[in-house]
């Protein structure tokens, strides 16, 4: 059984390491924002994620599972040390490696034997191999004399489903440049997998452009369902029938065709730049992935012009409030970050319109990323109270909950009666249709 660390304890570090622990590894977990670490020590979770919290507190309990701020104490007791940091966009969308560059730095500085550096974060291709000439560098430095390998091992969970997609992915991707480093990884996701998981080794390139390429032909499909939705609304067809259609062809799968407000996130926005920038550097151009990133941007932009166009029939948009129907970018997460509820309320705030916003899990960090626009702004305790005095609903987030809204109830307490179904909850509900001015996205 080999001894894992693992540096940055947001979703994929958090998640990893306490799946691992759960599996009979020894796991540290390590962070350098020590406020996090003391929470996670006490079974206190930083993010909202449905069957996380359980693990965390019987590994704890358990004592295979621990949390420290020191990067020395990690590296020199984990034979497989994973970087799970974050590689956020920068200004030109290309991906910022200074703190996987940080930890790898730190990893030459303490290495004390043969460590297998596992790269986790989604980073650009190359990566691999400047985290090796970093570690190299730093142990030349010291006069150190140990052998490691560097593996990318890119991960897939989704937010919302981390637990479940983590104990049981599709497949496990491995690039590797030694047989050694196969085979130790290989032993290590066996506890996890039993030989159930498919395996794919690749040399780290291929590895890391996988990455890439799925989370851009996901975003592409829903682009693409998406331009489909705004044409459907103009001739009269259904995109929910259109998308059942094209999904009952296998080679298409119905999966990524749910036609929405654009897609969000903390990936799929800034890994489709990040691959971009990855092809302008090397002089080619992925004129499909540019067109699906400019089409997520319209598609935002179309939702809040339909509702503007369509309020200001009835209502001076200095005059009108509108209740949002959640704020996290997708359910069963608070995570904000590109959402797009985000461009949506700042949109209907530079009209003069009033915000009355609900999200069962978003509500603290809207508050922080929507600061500057506060005065605009009511925070609700539930669906209802965002509904009183409102000309619209605007479902932003399908949140399960919602689709068990007493709809007149709602009604009763509105101002004005319009809905922006923006997921399409309730586009087969005959009764919602009934009670409101209602319009969904594409049907
Ligand atoms: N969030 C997801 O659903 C998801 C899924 C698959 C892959 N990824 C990729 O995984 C990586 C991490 O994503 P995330 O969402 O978990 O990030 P995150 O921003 O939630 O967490 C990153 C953590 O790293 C810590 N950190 C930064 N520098 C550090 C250092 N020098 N030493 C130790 N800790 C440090 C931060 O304090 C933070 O807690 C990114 O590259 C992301 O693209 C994310
Ligand atoms: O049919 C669909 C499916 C998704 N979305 C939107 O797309 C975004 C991303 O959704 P999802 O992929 O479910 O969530 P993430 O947690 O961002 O997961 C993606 O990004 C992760 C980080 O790289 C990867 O690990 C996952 O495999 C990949 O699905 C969200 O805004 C969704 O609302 C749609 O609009 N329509």
């Amino acid at each position: 059984m080999y001894n894992i660390g693992v540096i940055g304890t947001g979703y994929v570090g958090l998640v990893q390491g306490v799946i691992m622990a759960e599996f009979g590894m020894n796991v540290i977990c390590m962070d350098v924002v020590s406020e996090k670490i003391e929470k996670l020590k006490k079974g206190i979770l930083p993010i909202y994620e449905p069957g996380l919290k359980e693990l965390l507190d019987k590994n704890v309990t358990s004592g295979r599972l621990h949390f420290l701020t020191d990067i020395q104490e990690t590296v020199e007791k984990s034979d497989v040390i994973f970087i799970a940091v974050g590689t956020p966009p920068q200004d030109d969308g290309s991906a910022d490696l200074q703190y996987v560059q940080a930890v790898a730095k730190s990893i030459g500085k303490y290495m004390n034997g043969y460590k297998i550096i596992v790269d986790k974060s989604t980073v650009p291709v190359g990566t691999g191999k400047i985290v090796r000439d970093i570690v190299q560098e730093e142990l030349d430095r010291r006069g150190g004399n140990f052998e490691f390998d560097i593996v990318s091992n890119p991960e897939f969970l989704r937010e919302g489903k981390a637990v479940r997609d983590c104990l049981t992915p599709d497949r496990v991707v491995i690039g590797a440049e030694s047989e050694k480093a196969v085979d130790i990884m290989k032993k290590v996701y066996d506890v996890l997998y039993i030989n159930q998981t498919p395996f794919l080794i690749t040399n780290l390139e291929t590895a890391e452009m996988i990455k890439y390429a799925s989370n851009a032909f996901l975003a592409v499909k829903i682009s693409f369902i998406n331009e489909m939705a705004l044409l459907a609304d103009k001739v009269g067809a259904n995109i929910q029938e259109i998308a059942r259609g094209m999904g009952m062809d296998g080679r298409i799968s119905p999966k990524f065709l749910h036609a929405g407000p654009g897609y969000g996130g903390s990936c799929f926005p800034k890994d489709t730049k990040a691959i971009a920038d990855i092809a302008h550097q090397y002089d080619e151009q992925l004129l499909v992935i540019e067109a699906a990133i400019k089409a997520n941007e319209k598609q935002k932009r179309k939702m809040s012009e339909r509702i503007i166009s369509t309020v200001s029939q009835e209502v001076p948009l200095e005059h009108a409030t509108f209740a949002i129907w959640g704020l996290s970018f997708k359910p069963e997460t608070d995570d904000m970050r590109d959402a797009p509820s985000i461009d949506i309320i700042r949109a209907l705030v530079s009209v003069g319109a009033k915000i009355r916003a609900y999200c069962p899990e978003g509500l603290k960090e809207a508050k922080w990323r929507l600061k500057d626009i506060e005065d605009s702004m009511t925070y609700c305790r539930n669906e209802y109270e965002a509904a009183e005095g409102a000309d619209a609903i605007i479902l932003l987030t399908e949140w399960h909950q919602f689709r068990g809204a007493y709809l007149n109830k709602v009604k009763d307490v509105m101002k004005n009666d319009y809905f922006f179904d923006l997921r399409n909850v309730f586009s087969k509900n005959i009764e919602v249709k009934k009670i409101f001015k209602y319009s969904g996205v594409g049907c």
